[in-house]
């Protein structure tokens, strides 16, 4: 079982990632709020998906002495709205919720980020744990307490900054993950290695057969070492004033692509995935990383494609890119990769730049994934 602290002005909490989880939440809630001198209380809320919860639904509750009541959202990227959330605070409000009601968001992303929104928003806030069902929430949405939903305009554009009373990521609930989510989220990871650690980089070039045929060991060595990088950037920086922006990596034209395909076409981790594409093609322009670091990394993103093919006029992506919440009117800024492992936030990015970086995104995204892949992995030998 590995333990990584949140320590941040506003909340200091524990990410449990381990196997076994899952069948001692009532006991471990109860042991956390008693030391914030509490108890669990009457209501408890558990928000989920049907899918996940007709597979796990068993195994939670075995640890509940009482039912918690259930609340369902369906799954995908565009129930993550502003109405979801008003129906589920109605049901909340209808079922006796009270201030004292504690939410359980056990899911991917999208439970956590929806539930975490409606937790921060609930008679002005109750408090929330999150159970992260999948890869990418397990290795990076649970943590950090942000929270929200999307608008048609923008990705996450409503939310707020709530962070959980802890995180249990289970890796044993991935046993049920379809393979697509388990790429997606490792793009996540790729990220994290990118922008702050080569050791877990080097381990995921190393590994990609180990890690994407689910070895144990290699995926919680994985998940272990993300969880860290953003637990101790958070840390460092809660409210994204500086350092945080690092993990925005590939999300500023990642985010783009989601909202104009309606958040219909590709999930949150292969958008980040083209986005970090042309993050490395912005890089290797503006020299953050040599044309062999760019050549490595893209290989890296490789590794754990192929990303699903995209066609997209490259202007309505720079467009739908102006939404970015890091701009600050005619501050836009933009995460280049820097080296191998190192990230910096570009203040000055002109328009020029991001067409450029988007048509040479979209030039690989037309083609068929498997060709980019075989050309790639040529062109490293
Ligand atoms: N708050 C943050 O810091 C942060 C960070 C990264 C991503 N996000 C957000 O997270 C979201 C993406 O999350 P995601 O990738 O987890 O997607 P997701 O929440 O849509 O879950 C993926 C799919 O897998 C299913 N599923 C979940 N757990 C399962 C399991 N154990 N077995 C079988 N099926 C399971 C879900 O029902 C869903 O269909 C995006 O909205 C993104 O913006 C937020
Ligand atoms: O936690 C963060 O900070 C991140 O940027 C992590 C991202 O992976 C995540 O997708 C996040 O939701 C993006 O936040 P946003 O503020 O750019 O919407
Ligand atoms: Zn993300």
């Amino acid at each position: 079982m590995q333990i990584v602290k949140v320590q941040t002005p506003s909340a200091q909490y524990q990410i449990f990632a381990g196997t076994g989880l899952i069948d001692t939440l009532e006991a471990r809630m109860t042991r956390i709020l008693a030391a914030l001198g509490r108890k669990l209380p009457k209501r408890l809320f558990i928000l989920t998906s049907p899918e996940i919860w007709d597979l796990w639904s068993k195994r939670i509750l075995s640890s509940f002495t009482n039912t918690p009541t259930i609340l369902l959202l369906p799954a995908g990227e565009r129930h993550k709205n502003l109405r979801s959330v008003e129906k589920l605070l109605r049901e909340m409000a209808k079922a006796g919720g009270d201030r004292s009601s504690i939410l359980i968001a056990f899911g991917g992303g999208i439970v956590g980020d929806v539930g975490g929104f409606v937790a921060s928003s609930f008679m002005r806030g109750i408090d929330f744990f999150q159970v992260p069902s999948t890869f990418l929430s397990q290795v990076d949405s649970s943590v950090g307490g942000k929270v929200g939903v999307n608008l048609p305009e923008g990705k996450n554009l409503v939310g707020a900054f709530h962070h959980p009373l802890a995180v249990f990521a289970d890796m044993e609930l991935l046993n049920t993950l379809p393979d697509r989510e388990l790429r997606a989220g490792l793009f996540e990871s790729v990220k994290a290695g990118m922008i702050r650690d080569r050791a877990l980089l080097r381990f995921m070039e190393e590994n990609s057969a180990r890690i994407l045929g689910r070895d144990t060991a290699s995926l919680e060595k994985v998940i272990a070492a993300s969880i860290r990088m953003k637990a101790d950037v958070v840390s460092k920086d809660e409210r994204e004033n500086g350092l945080r922006m690092i993990l925005n990596l590939g999300h500023t034209l990642g985010h783009a692509i989601e909202s104009v395909t309606g958040y219909r076409k590709l999930l949150h981790g292969e958008a980040v995935g083209w986005g970090i594409i042309a993050a490395l093609h912005l890089g290797r322009k503006r020299r953050t990383i040599s044309e062999a670091q760019f050549d490595r990394l893209m290989g890296l993103v490789y590794l754990y494609g192929p990303l699903p093919a995209l066609k997209l006029n490259p202007q309505r992506l720079v467009d739908a890119s102006a939404k970015d919440k890091k701009h600050r009117g005619d501050v836009r800024r933009f995460i280049l990769p820097v080296g191998i492992g190192d990230a910096t936030v570009v203040e000055d990015v002109t328009t020029d730049e991001l067409l450029e970086a988007a048509r040479y995104m979209l030039a690989l995204a037309k083609a068929l994934p498997e060709q980019v892949e075989v050309k790639v992995l040529a062109a490293h030998g």
